[in-house]
């Protein structure tokens, strides 16, 4: 076996390809899994690369779930030789007091017998950047962003030394923007001071991708680094790895090519009236009929077969997505889980259908439908290719369900310009 550099888990699955997508552009070769593999998965898998990535689906299951399956993860993939390991959470640090990013870091930092971590969620490529423990979504703090409406983690306090505190029994600190811009002996000179005054992790500021690269260095010594994707992109130098298109190399492209979109963000309703308005082909769904049991996924599936034979180059989007007032709606009648769970089933059940009906080249919008998605086809490991929008690169993988192969790209809710679903196919045509 060649040990892999470094051992990554990740607390969603479209979080995993994010994390992965910086790593490859940097130069590593990436593979990506879902969950521990299993013995029969493994044997499947091409080991020779330079990073794994683990993808849990840990965000916000009860924290000491989180914790196990994040232990789980390291241990496997210290079996495969990592010395180094990386917590990815969200660039919006989605989290509560109960965690879950506090307690699995620390459990994570007990595992490996190391007393100091870093913390950030910077972003910069995607307008997320920390100042003074603070983070900003675009021009506004987190807790002027969308962010603080979350259902699940609403996102009040700004400042994320404060945030992270609450989460652990590790005192909290700050390596601030005046070591950070003076590159990586002043924050290994920082990170110093704040280990003598008993500090266990240290929020990161980080304003744009050079602040990112400059700190690498300082970072090489740390069994354990957490943050966001955008800490990553100054790992692969620690290693000797410069940026290489070979990392990126997938199998050429064929089949059809469809998109599934569930997120509900402001970003994917752009998308999908953008794809709309430039003439591709779009079915709405009705969670309400769906509810009804009425025959919406053979419905869809005959729709989309019945365009993807007349052009079969042009394709399908089928979407749930909705304006947030149309969701509230929904969820007022089916209950917030129970319409989630509901609609993510059904999209997951037209993948597949999609997939055995010829489509080889796979999108799908939003982190929870990715995961249902994921799932439902089984696909146990990705290889990571090129990036379409930062954030969001090409996947190949292969299953039972998928035996030719299949192209897929996970869509973060809030990832991508309005014109994805249109260029995507583009990078992977190059
Ligand atoms: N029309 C709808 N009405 C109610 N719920 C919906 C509707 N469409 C999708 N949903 C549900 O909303 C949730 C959307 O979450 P998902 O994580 O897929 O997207 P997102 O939150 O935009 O993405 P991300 O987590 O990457 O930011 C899913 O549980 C999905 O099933
Ligand atoms: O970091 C991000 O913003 C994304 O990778 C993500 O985790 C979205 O769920």
């Amino acid at each position: 076996m060649i040990p892999i550099h470094l051992g990554c888990i990740a607390d969603d699955f479209t979080g995993a390809t994010d994390l992965a997508n910086n790593l490859v552009r940097a130069g590593m070769r990436v593979l990506q899994t879902q969950g521990v593999p299993t013995a029969q998965a493994l044997a499947q898998m091409d080991l020779q690369v330079d990073a794994i990535v683990v993808a849990l689906k840990s965000r916000t299951i009860p924290a000491d779930q989180a914790v196990a399956q994040s232990l789980q993860a390291l241990r496997w993939l210290q079996e495969r030789g990592a010395k180094q390991f990386y917590f990815k959470y969200c660039s919006t640090f989605d989290s509560t007091p109960a965690g879950n990013i506090g307690p699995v870091a620390d459990a994570l930092m007990q595992a490996l017998g190391t007393d100091f971590t870093v913390a950030t969620p910077a972003f910069p490529d995607n307008h997320r950047t920390v100042f003074k423990g603070y983070l900003y979504v675009g021009d506004v703090l987190l807790s002027e962003s969308g962010m603080r409406n979350h259902p699940l983690t609403p996102m009040t306090d700004p400042n994320l030394v404060r945030v992270l505190q609450a989460q652990t029994h590790s005192k909290v600190g700050l390596v601030d923007y005046r070591s950070v811009s003076q590159g990586a002996d002043a924050v290994r000179a920082r990170i110093g001071e704040l280990r003598q005054a008993g500090v266990r992790m240290a929020v990161v500021d980080a304003l744009s991708n050079e602040d990112l690269v400059r700190m690498g260095p300082a970072l090489a010594d740390l069994p354990l680094l957490t943050g966001g994707s955008g800490l990553a992109i100054g790992l692969p130098a620690n290693f000797g790895i410069q940026p290489s298109s070979q990392a990126a190399a997938l199998p050429p492209a064929q089949g059809r090519r469809a998109i599934v979109s569930g997120s509900c963000s402001e970003a994917t309703n752009r998308q999908v009236a953008e794809f709309i308005a430039a003439g591709g082909q779009a079915l709405a769904l009705d969670p309400l009929r769906m509810a009804e049991g009425e025959g919406v996924v053979a419905q869809a599936l005959a729709w989309a077969q019945q365009h993807l034979d007349r052009q079969p180059q042009q394709p399908v989007l089928i979407y749930s997505t909705a304006p947030p007032d149309a969701v509230k709606a929904i969820q007022a009648r089916l209950g917030v889980e129970a319409a989630g769970h509901l609609v993510e089933n059904t999209l997951a059940q037209i993948a597949c259908g999609l997939v055995a009906g010829g489509v080889q080249q796979l999108i799908v919008a939003g982190g929870e439908t990715s995961g249902a998605c994921v799932l439902a086809l089984d696909l146990a490991h990705l290889r990571i290719g090129g990036q379409i929008d930062p954030g969001v690169p090409w996947c190949h993988s292969v299953s039972a369900q998928a035996p030719h192969g299949l192209h897929i790209a996970l869509k973060s809710g809030n990832f991508g310009t309005p014109d994805f679903f249109g260029k995507a196919w583009q990078a992977l045509a190059t």
